[in-house]
């Protein structure tokens, strides 16, 4: 019986989320938070996903067939995914993921990034991590209709990466940053934000400044991190989590902390991904840990992964 098994890192955007949607740069950290996508022979195709929450559902007692509008939707990614392969084979695809989806962590990268590696590898295929890369953010975009190549290069390839403004490229930066991560649920998906986010955008020029003088910042940052001045990255940490507030991609519970961790002397804090609730990072320190705690905030493994996207055949 084959089986496939992809191992994906998921991801910490340390700046510019949103902005690089509209051509600015950005700089985003692969984590050894990870999510796991399997594909075994079957004799017909199944998905099955150990962290999708459906609500609205209606069973029929009968044949306990589940209706719900809201399954092709939440497995709009990963069916996307496989839709991408002309010639399918049926197969189990199994997701694991050790976080909840959609809280600003990259899960709907991971997934698209899983499935295509463990996927076309099952199909027979040896695309490189490069190729897994560009596939798979065609794939996200077409998903979500907006979005940067920011979520799905990080988690293919590992690592911290800087995203050059208006390119396709993408460089590898070098930084001992250390960072306590966290997040909350949030109700809203990062799709839906990135459409409130255009529509704002399209009614006046003043978000077009703001989001300029976010790339600035993380030109900025890309050279504090490059020469370890964490305190200089820090402190644009929090200048970038107040841009994204003003851009209306926060929430209340993100806002307090970061306000709380300045007044505290924290070095940095920001928010990370979408928005909306989710995730947030600061530069790692006992008290930032507490306090992310302290706020019911879950923590997660922010230890940087090097290797990206990892793919093992098991044959059992
Ligand atoms: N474990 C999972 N299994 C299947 N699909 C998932 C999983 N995790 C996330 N997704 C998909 O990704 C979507 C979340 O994407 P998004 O809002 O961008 O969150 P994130 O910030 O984590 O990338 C979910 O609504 C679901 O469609
Ligand atoms: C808001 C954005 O910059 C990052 C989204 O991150 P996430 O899907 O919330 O993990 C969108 C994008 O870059 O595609
Ligand atoms: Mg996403």
């Amino acid at each position: 019986m084959r089986k496939v098994e992809a191992t994906v890192p998921l991801k910490l955007t340390l700046f510019g989320e949103h902005a690089i949607v509209y051509g600015e740069p950005a700089i985003a950290m692969a984590i050894s938070e990870t999510m796991k996508v399997s594909v075994m022979e079957h004799h017909k195709t199944i998905i099955s996903s150990s962290s999708l929450r459906i609500e609205n559902i209606k069973v029929d007692l009968e044949d306990m067939r589940v209706e719900s509008d809201q399954i092709s939707k939440a497995l709009s990614y990963a069916i996307e995914a496989l839709n991408y392969f002309e010639d399918r084979k049926p197969a189990i695809i199994n997701i694991e993921s050790s976080v909840d989806p959609s809280v600003g962590l990259g899960t709907s990268a991971a997934v698209i990034v899983g499935t295509v590696a463990a996927y076309s590898k099952y199909l027979g295929y040896e695309y490189s991590k490069e190729e897994i890369a560009q596939i798979s953010r065609n794939i996200e975009k077409r998903v979500q209709g907006l979005g940067s190549r920011m979520d799905t290069y990080t988690t293919s390839l590992g690592g911290i990466l800087y995203f050059p403004r208006n390119s396709e490229s993408v460089e590898r930066l070098s930084s001992k940053i250390d960072i306590n991560g966290g997040y909350i649920r949030r109700v809203s998906t990062t799709a839906e934000i990135l459409r409130r986010v255009k529509a704002i955008k399209e009614k006046g020029r003043e978000f077009d400044e703001i989001l300029r003088i976010v790339g600035e910042i993380v030109d900025d940052a890309k050279t504090y991190l490059e020469r370890d001045d964490m305190e200089s990255v820090g402190q644009l940490m929090y200048v970038n989590h107040g841009l994204l507030m003003s851009l209306g991609v926060t929430s209340p519970p993100l806002d307090e902390l970061v306000s709380t961790a300045r007044n505290m002397g924290l070095l940095g804090c920001k928010m990370s991904g979408g928005g909306g609730g989710g995730s947030v990072i600061c530069l790692k320190s006992h008290k930032a840990e507490l306090l992310l705690e302290s706020r019911g905030f879950r923590l997660v493994n922010t230890e940087l992964n090097k290797t990206g996207v990892t793919i093992k055949e098991i044959s059992n």
